[in-house]
Parts: C-alpha cells; structure tokens; sequence
C-alpha cells in the first residue's frame, strides 16, 4: 500500500467510502463509513448500525475501531471518515475512541461518497487536552 507521507493511501479511502453502503441507517438516513489504516499493514473498517431504540445506535468509526481490536490491532496510523457532501467530523464518543488508539499527530482524513478529501485535521486538534491511558497512570496504546 501507498504510504507516502502526505499521500492518504487510496485504499483506505476506498475502503471508506464502499463500507458507508452497507450503513445501516434508516432513522437518520445518514449513512457513514470509516476505515482504520492500522500500524499492523491492515485496514479495518466499518459504519454506522443505527437503532430503533435511538441511543444503542453505533458510529462508523467505533465499528472499525472495534472490529481492529478484534482482530488484535491497537495502532491507528491513519483514519478516513466517509459521510456526505460536508466533512463529517467524528463525534465527541468517537474522538474519545481513536485517542485511545492513536497519536496526537494521527491524520483524520474527511472525504465524500466519492472518495474527494474535504478536510484532515490531526486527533489532537479534534480533541485537545485530551485524557488517556496515562492519565490514569497505565501505559498501554500508543506511546506519547
Ligand atoms: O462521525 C460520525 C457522525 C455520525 N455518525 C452516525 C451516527 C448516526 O447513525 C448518524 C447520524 O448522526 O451518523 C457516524 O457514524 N459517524
Ligand atoms: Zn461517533
């Protein structure tokens, strides 16, 4: 895979944008797809499953965080988040979630169905001062 630094590997691109239509999103009608580009050379992905008891409804990126998990990852490199026209900027669950996994310096790539890059901001600036494993004085996750 492409991983050129300021490149955005077009196959996790890719993978964001086909897994945003297998989302399972009758409710909102917002279908999202993310996809994990993990420091194990595997790309995980994942989208939204909503419910019709609203709050159990599970984001695109936390069903690629944990299907990475699963599969014994624990380092985000990069992460592609697919929704529509507008950048679709993680939710604040979600922002907890990749910190557990990623650098303040891991890109959050923003793309359209088509795959077009709208926006990258770094996990940092997504979630400033934020708390982690270290807080709590437990060294796990990707070493800052
Ligand atoms: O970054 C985001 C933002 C929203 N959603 C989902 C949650 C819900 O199913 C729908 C509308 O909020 O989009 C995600 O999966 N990821
Ligand atoms: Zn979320």
């Amino acid at each position: 895979m492409n991983t050129a630094p300021g490149t955005v590997p077009h196959e996790l691109i890719a993978a964001a944008t086909s897994i945003r239509e297998k989302a399972y999103a009758p409710y909102s009608h917002f279908k999202v797809g993310a996809a994990m580009f993990c420091d194990d050379g595997h790309i995980y992905s994942g989208c939204n499953v909503e419910n019709a008891a609203y709050p159990e409804g599970i984001c695109a990126e936390g069903g690629a965080i944990s299907a990475m998990v699963a599969a014994g990852g624990r380092r985000i490199i990069e992460a592609v988040v697919c929704g529509a026209a507008e950048p679709c900027p993680p939710c604040g669950g979600c922002r907890q979630k990749l910190r557990e996994f990623a650098a303040p310096e891991t890109k959050v790539h923003m793309v359209d169905p088509a795959g077009k890059i709208l926006l990258t901001r770094t996990l940092a600036e997504l979630l400033p001062d934020s708390f982690g494993p270290d807080n709590l004085g437990v060294s796990v996750g990707t070493p800052r």
